[in-house]
């Protein structure tokens, strides 16, 4: 194969929104659209290497100044790609070949979203699947957790499309027959709550309702920073009965407060809101603030980026799983190629995908079975785009009017009053 058949001619970057339901968190609620964007790498030869990323503009502002300048480079030459976005995205003049150390995660999100492209065209040239780019496969595929919320039954306004039919979960027990259908559907061996909705002793009752109707299950609550060190010092015993978490995720809001928490908690704190950069490494460390990272190849710098952070993790004795945002097939290939290459993955990981009906990808959505996703097979991140859903979703994107999420706003149109300052209790 020559060099100048594999170089890149064309990147472009197409924002999209897809249908999402009114999910609870503590800063409000889903909004009826959420946003992302789909980047496409094209070589001479008329390969597309395919990613995916966030939506808002600031992103995309970002997409588009990078995209016309990787015309020339060839996608084996990361380096040349990382000189690229740090020339034009972040304030830090280091043009090296490094992962955003200093934690701009704006620049490690620009790198992450043409990264994955790259490496998709490295696979696609070598005519081997993206994991065996990124060193081959330590396990045969990936366990995901199944992603509980809190729920409106549906959104405030009329969003011009069919209401869901998971109904509505305020209730133990509502939430315990979202379980029941997430787990029969796609066999999850483990359950996370989003929390920080309702005062922590009624989400205490809510995992218990879970524990009981599921034994042995493994499960975690995430409040995003939405209690206070005393609330969590508070409630930690009711937390710690009986075993009820595999760990506690996020429970405060701060790196100083993680570590002030992880003294009295009998169990692992995890994180994806603190430690979201290599330059947060040293002082989670001195702190011994978080037990487990959520990793997430779309502001660590990418996939090769989060196999960093695996050995880091390793080396410091910290666990690691994958924190995920309301996403595509795109994004769940990624992460699920570089998932099978960490020995260390040691927890089932986070993913939005059940809530997602919209697809961009050919063939429509990749199936979770037995609660686990082997990379799909093929060159590659092994899928390719649906034109016809690419246009159709780009269509919701400039129609929905939806430019930056704001969960707090879509609240305030269900509780006039909602205040989405942090702590909430
Ligand atoms: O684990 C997390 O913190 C998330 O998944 C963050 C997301 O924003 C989640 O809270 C959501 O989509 O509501
Ligand atoms: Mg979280």
């Amino acid at each position: 194969m020559s060099l100048s058949t594999t170089r890149i001619v064309a990147a472009r970057v197409t924002p999209i929104a897809f249908r999402d339901p009114p999910l609870l968190n503590v800063a409000g609620v889903h909004e009826p659209w959420a946003l992302r964007s789909i980047i496409e790498v094209e070589t001479a030869d008329g390969r597309v290497g395919l990613g995916e990323s966030y939506g808002n503009l600031e992103t995309l502002e970002h997409l588009a100044k990078i995209a016309p300048q990787l015309v020339g480079l060839d996608p084996f030459d990361l380096n040349a790609l990382t000189r690229v976005v740090y020339g034009l995205v972040g304030n830090n003049p280091d043009t090296g070949a490094t992962f955003a150390p200093e934690g701009d995660k704006a620049r490690a999100s620009a790198l992450a979203a043409f990264e994955v492209p790259f490496l998709d065209l490295q696979g696609q040239i070598l005519d081997r699947p993206l994991y065996q780019v990124l060193g081959g496969a330590v396990r045969p595929h990936v366990a995901y957790s199944a992603y509980l919320f809190y729920k409106f039954a549906q959104h405030k306004e009329d969003p011009g499309y069919p209401t869901d039919d998971w109904g509505e979960a305020l209730t133990p027990a509502q939430l315990v027959q979202q379980a029941r259908r997430m787990i029969d559907s796609y066999g999850f061996g483990s359950i996370k709550l989003k929390a920080g909705v309702f005062p922590p002793e009624e989400e205490i009752a809510g995992l218990k309702a879970l524990r009981a109707a599921f034994p042995g299950y493994p499960l975690r609550i995430d409040p995003n920073g939405g209690w206070s060190v005393a609330t969590t010092r508070r409630i930690m015993p009711l937390l710690a009965a009986e075993g009820l978490l595999e760990y506690l995720e996020d429970p405060v809001s701060t790196l100083e407060e993680m570590g002030e928490v992880a003294q009295f908690s009998p169990m692992p704190l995890a994180t994806n809101m603190v430690t979201v950069a290599f330059g947060h490494i040293p002082k989670t460390v001195q702190l011994d603030a978080v037990q487990v990272i959520l990793s997430d190849h779309h502001y660590w710098g990418g996939l090769r980026a989060t196999q960093h952070l695996a050995t880091l993790c390793r080396t410091f004795g910290i666990g690691i799983s994958m924190h995920s945002n309301s996403h595509m097939g795109i994004s769940l290939a990624a992460m699920t190629h570089v998932g099978v290459t960490l020995p260390n993955l040691s927890y089932a990981c986070d993913t939005h995908y059940p809530w997602q009906e919209d697809e961009v990808i050919a063939g429509g959505k990749l199936s979770i079975r037995n609660g686990v996703l082997a990379p799909p097979p093929g060159p590659g991140l092994g899928v390719t785009l649906d034109r016809q859903a690419l246009a159709r979703l780009h269509q919701n994107y400039l129609d929905c009017g939806i430019r930056k999420r704001d969960d707090a706003k879509e609240m305030r149109k269900h509780q006039p009053d909602f205040n989405p300052q942090c702590p909430r209790f």
